[in-house]
């Protein structure tokens, strides 16, 4: 048996196709565009490539991309004074701060300043709260993407036994929400669970993001189950040469993808439908703002 590849970067393309239509009906109908503004404190290389890639597909959707770099030694006032001017900014919707922020700076206050309204990465304990209790909110980029592939590869969910790998407040917990909410019966596993192996084997969705390259092995999968892999691990590959790396999950795929029913590969999986949550999160995030009826398929 081998395993259907889901193929989010397909996915991603379909899901930018859509916050476009939705763009231009705003834009048309209403002579509102959206805009998202990224802030990222520091230099760190990989934040850049992101960055840079949000604000690109932000501009390829219709949106306005306003991007505010500070060096890595802002104060948190001086931080916190741009998150308070972006709130009371009506042409930004959504507000995007990237992590990780340099050690100074309390991620957690910096979080929890921005309007929860403009939190397009779910991260305000508001809407962490609204998500527990099953009301409307902002929900998370990469668990949201995670849900849009099962969900189109599953038809319903309910029922399924689905065990996520991972408790991490940006992925584990709030897609064990979004499997709760779609009547899964959820585990929660992590680095300490007892018997990992045994447990993984007893689901039908496994997720798996603890960011350890390749820890989950084929041999943990039950046949036939479907495996998404949130990890995204640059490691060390001799074999194409001297001083090359190559992005790896947090799954063997090799070995698991003999077993699974379906699976998400590294690259092209759920990274690239991360960035295309953020695009319909703003979106989504636009409407609310402007009292109009909310993209349907878009949102949890
Ligand atoms: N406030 C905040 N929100 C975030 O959503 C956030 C963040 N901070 N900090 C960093 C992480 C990382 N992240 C990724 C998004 C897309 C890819 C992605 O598209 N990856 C490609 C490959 C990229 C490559 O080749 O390096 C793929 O998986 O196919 C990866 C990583 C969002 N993050
Ligand atoms: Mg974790």
């Amino acid at each position: 048996m081998t395993a259907t590849i889901i193929d989010g970067k397909a996915f991603a393309a379909k899901v930018r196709e859509q916050v476009a239509g939705h763009v231009s009906r705003l834009k048309e109908e209403h002579g509102i565009t959206p805009g998202l503004a990224v802030v990222l404190v520091g230099e760190d290389p990989a934040s850049q490539v992101y960055v840079r890639s949000k604000g690109k597909q932000t501009v390829e959707v219709g949106m306005n991309s306003y991007e505010h770099k500070l060096d890595a030694e802002t104060s948190e006032a001086d931080l916190l004074a741009l998150i308070d001017q972006l709130n009371n900014d009506p042409s930004v919707h959504g507000i995007l701060v990237q992590l990780p922020l340099p050690e100074h700076l309390d991620s957690d206050l910096v979080i929890n300043a921005i309007d929860p309204a403009k939190d397009v990465d779910g991260f305000h304990i508001s809407n962490v709260g609204l998500l527990g209790t099953g009301q409307k909110s902002m929900v998370p980029c990469t668990p949201l993407g995670c849900l849009m592939m099962l969900r189109d590869h599953h038809g319903s969910l309910s029922g399924m036994n689905a065990v996520v790998v991972g408790r991490s407040n940006i992925v584990g917990k709030p897609m064990a929400q979004l499997l709760l909410g779609d009547s899964c019966t959820v585990t929660i596993a992590h680095s300490r669970t007892k018997d990992l192996a045994e447990v993984v084997r007893r689901a039908d969705i496994v997720v798996a993001a603890v960011g350890r390259p390749e820890m989950v092995p084929g041999d943990w999968i039950k046949e036939g189950a479907t495996v998404i892999d949130v990890g995204i691990n640059r490691i060390d590959a001799p074999e194409k040469g001297e001083g090359k790396t190559r992005l790896v999950g947090d799954v063997h795929f090799e070995s698991a993808a003999k077993v699974a029913g379906a699976i998400t590969p590294v690259p092209g999986g759920v990274g690239p439908m991360t960035i295309a949550c953020l695009l319909a999160n703003t979106v989504t995030a636009c409407c609310r703002a402007n009292g109009l009826a909310e993209p349907q398929g878009l949102t949890a």
